[in-house]
């Protein structure tokens, strides 16, 4: 039988309704929310006229993140990871909803999540609406929505032979930072480390591409494969230009040239945007991604031949759960 002792009430260690109260709820920052945080639905108010894009990515700690990776950035990339699929259709973020599966509530360790979590909701213009808790190993889905003029969303089916290719920013560096991780860097500051633990959705990009971009998608399982998503779905082949990859600094000193060319290609958690662009656009698009101080780079060709071209070593199309003899880069 449990003493009435054990039954008390730990501050440290608050229930489930107490940690949502405490970090969870918060006065919704930008109008459109009828009902936020505590009922059995959120009710909110789109903007007459736009479309809704939603999507849901769940992170499972030891699959997307290391279990003892500071909490703060743990709240950081569970959101930036989902506000990335919104980037990649050039949607305005709205509103987001978080499912939070812990093994203990440690009010610390949650309060330093919830922050992490927040300043990116705050920077992304995002209010946090709703979501669920539950006890079991530590994993955390996050909703996404955002709104999008009818029409207007960048697709991966939208590209058309001739179209060149170019990627946001630099590539490696989720790989870069996870193998760094491994290796013992504990320095968020560390360039390759920040890449993967604290990736930056590329919001205003991709809402700066609406109009100009045939198709998109962000890099989170590897080039390699998220460019396979675009041909397979504009029904399309590829030319890569493997010299022109803008790898990331740092990253042929941390893993080798051989292995830092394969994490370009394959390594996934990138979170950059991949964008084919009709001949007429790119101009444009340069300058207005240069404003955004970002740059962007031509990586290649899309063709009407089947198949993707121009990369020297056989590779692992990236990453796949499942399919696999072990979870991780598909053989
Ligand atoms: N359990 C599921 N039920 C329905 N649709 C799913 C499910 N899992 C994934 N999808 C859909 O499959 C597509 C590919 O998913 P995913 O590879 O996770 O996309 P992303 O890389 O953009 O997160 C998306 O359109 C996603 O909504
Ligand atoms: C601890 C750890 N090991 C391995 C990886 C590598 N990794 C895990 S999942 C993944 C792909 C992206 O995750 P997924 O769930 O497929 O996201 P989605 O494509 O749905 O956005 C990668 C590269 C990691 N991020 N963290
Ligand atoms: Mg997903």
């Amino acid at each position: 039988m449990s003493s009435s002792a054990s039954k008390r009430p730990n501050p440290r260690r608050p229930g489930e309704f107490e940690l949502i109260a405490r970090h969870f709820t918060r006065k919704p920052r930008h109008p459109g929310v009828v009902v936020g945080v505590g009922d059995d639905c959120t009710l909110l108010s789109p903007t007459p006229g736009y479309q809704l894009a939603v999507s849901v990515d769940t992170s499972v700690a030891g699959v997307h993140f290391p279990l003892d990776a500071p909490a703060q950035a743990i709240g950081h990339r569970v959101l930036a990871v989902s506000l990335s699929d919104l980037a990649a259709v050039g949607a305005r973020p709205r509103w987001c909803l978080m499912s939070l599966t812990l093994s203990d509530a440690n009010d610390d360790w949650l309060a330093a999540f919830a922050r992490g979590f927040d300043a990116l909701c705050r920077r992304s213009q995002v209010d946090l609406v709703g979501g669920d808790v539950t006890k079991g190993q530590l994993a955390v889905g996050v909703t996404v929505h955002g709104e999008v003029p009818p029409g207007e969303a960048l697709l991966r089916s939208g590209a058309r032979a001739g179209d060149a290719l170019f990627v946001t920013g630099c590539l490696g560096g989720g790989q870069g930072g996870l193998k760094a991780w491994q290796a013992g860097e504990r320095d968020l500051a560390h360039p390759l480390l920040a890449a993967y633990l604290l990736p930056e959705p590329r919001l205003a990009a991709g809402q700066a591409l609406r109009g100009l971009a045939s198709a998109a998608i962000d890099i989170s399982d590897g080039l390699l494969a998220d460019l396979g998503h675009i041909c397979h779905a504009s029904q399309l082949g590829a030319e890569l230009d493997e010299a022109a990859l803008p790898l990331c600094e740092g990253l042929v000193e941390c893993l080798g040239e051989k292995d830092a060319m394969r994490a370009a290609l394959t390594g996934g958690d990138e979170y950059e945007l991949l964008v084919s662009l009709p001949k007429a656009a790119q101009k444009e698009a340069r300058e207005r991604l240069s404003v955004l101080g970002l740059s962007l780079t031509h990586i290649g060709v899309l063709s009407s031949r089947p198949g993707i071209r121009g990369v020297s070593a056989s590779h692992a199309p990236g990453w796949q759960h499942f399919g696999t003899d072990q979870s991780g880069e598909a053989s």
